[in-house]
């Protein structure tokens, strides 16, 4: 992982930005902001995972139950799917999904094709808590974020990826993500392709 590349003072490039970017975290950290945030300054497609989950799947995290690895795969491969058929239409795609285990996120790159990058929306326990209670109007209860947060998986030091705070007012967040990608795509490009675990 790439920490903090935006303190690297990377020149903004939109032709050297990442295409596919998941913004990834535990439930109620910010994700959807963000991204929707980000793919604005990308000028691309905003696509939020939530809306890919099967209808059972809401019923059962609304119930306070988290969802298994088998409930997950193929709420995952749609994901997947939805950016393999964005980027195939020529459009930079960025995702909100929780993403929280290594094997989660190797298989959104697998089944999208996609060297994805990661922007890992973060902070301390406390924070979290106070963010998920204000959120209003979604299935997931804030009852679920201690089973969230034992089931995260912090980005790899091999993964593309980096740790945003959540505290940060979210265009300070998006200048931050968007300065990331920048640099990451600019590593990509001198760097050969590494193989998907
Ligand atoms: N950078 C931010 N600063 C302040 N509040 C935020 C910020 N990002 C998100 N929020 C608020 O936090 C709550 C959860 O945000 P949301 O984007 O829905 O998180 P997630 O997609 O991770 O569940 C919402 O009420 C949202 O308005
Ligand atoms: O915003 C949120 O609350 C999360 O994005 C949430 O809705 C997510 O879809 C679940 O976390 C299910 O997936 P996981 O159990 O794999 O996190």
């Amino acid at each position: 992982m790439t920490e903090q590349a935006a303190s690297a003072g990377v020149g903004a490039d939109a032709s050297a930005t990442a295409a596919a970017v998941v913004v990834m975290g535990v439930a109620g950290a910010g994700k959807s902001t963000l991204a929707a945030a980000v793919a604005d300054r990308l000028g691309g497609v905003f696509v939020e995972a939530d809306d890919l989950h099967s209808a059972e799947a809401k019923v059962q995290m609304a119930g306070g139950i988290p969802l298994t690895d088998d409930d997950r795969w193929p709420w995952l491969a749609r994901v997947a799917s939805r950016v393999r058929d964005e980027l195939a239409a020529g459009r930079p795609v960025v995702v909100s999904c929780s993403a929280l285990r290594r094997a989660y996120r190797d298989a959104l790159m697998r089944d999208s094709g996609a060297e994805l990058a990661f922007v890992h929306v973060h902070g301390s326990a406390a924070q979290l808590a106070e963010r998920i209670g204000q959120r209003t109007g979604h299935f997931m209860p804030a009852t679920m974020l201690p089973s969230q947060l034992a089931t995260l998986e912090p980005l790899g030091d091999d993964e593309h990826g980096v740790v945003v705070p959540l505290d940060l007012p979210v265009e300070t967040a998006a200048a931050q993500a968007v300065a990331f990608l920048d640099a990451d795509a600019a590593c990509r490009d001198r760097t050969p392709e590494r193989p998907v675990s």
